[in-house]
């Protein structure tokens, strides 16, 4: 049987990235959308990265009493003293809208000039497993924020988020190319020192 980790996630642009990565080491991520038994959600009521990941890892693995790893992230930007960072998924309301978000974005920055409009992704990794202290990893991804959407792939706020050394947005490249400069790519290489003792 291949071996397994569950992602403490429902978002499916996030589970496409964690299968990539993990199938790299013959694990299967698995999402909790793939799950049989319907999962609630967890709240994210923390303060930072690491304590909405903590949360998510934390509460699926006790509810399962299995390892379970959770990412938390989003988007950081300059101008708006690093708003909407943990809010980056509530930024236009609830229920959450990645086209909201954008819009809301676009308009915050409507009229800021190319070389203010910095930004970096954030991704916090938290797993957590029961009867074990939680093991934390962080990357980021920096860039800059386009006037205008463009591009289908990848999720969130990829249609206008151009990465540093880019002039294309992040929803512009082919999933392989976003996988070797994501926030959550450098978290995963974080990682690789507790994958290889655990393999
Ligand atoms: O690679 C990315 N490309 C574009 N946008 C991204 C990326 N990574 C995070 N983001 C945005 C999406 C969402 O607005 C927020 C994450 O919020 P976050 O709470 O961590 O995830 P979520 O609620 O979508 O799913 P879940 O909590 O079930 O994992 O940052
Ligand atoms: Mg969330």
């Amino acid at each position: 049987m291949t071996k397994q980790i569950i992602i403490a996630t429902k978002n499916k642009g996030k589970s496409k990235e964690f299968k990539e990565f993990f199938a790299k080491y013959g694990i299967e991520a698995i999402s909790l959308l793939e799950l049989d038994e319907e999962i609630v959600d967890v709240e994210e009521t923390g303060n930072s990265f690491r304590e909405n990941a903590a949360l998510k890892a934390e509460t699926i693995a006790n509810h399962l009493q299995q390892m379970v790893l959770a990412d938390d992230s989003g988007l950081e930007v300059d101008v708006l003293d690093g708003k909407p960072g943990i809010y980056s998924a509530r930024y236009a309301g609830e229920p959450t809208d990645d086209e909201k978000n954008i819009q809301k974005l676009l308009q915050e920055l409507a009229g800021v000039p190319k070389e203010k409009r910095g930004a970096r992704f954030v991704c916090t990794l938290a797993i957590a497993e029961p009867g074990n202290e939680t093991i934390f990893r962080t990357g980021f991804c920096e860039g800059k924020i386009s006037t205008q959407k463009k591009g289908n792939h990848g999720f969130g706020y990829d249609p206008v988020f151009v990465p540093e050394n880019y002039n294309l947005t992040m929803a512009e490249l082919p999933s392989n190319e976003k996988n070797k400069i994501s926030h959550r790519k450098y978290a995963m290489d974080e990682l690789e020192d507790w994958l290889e003792q655990s393999n």
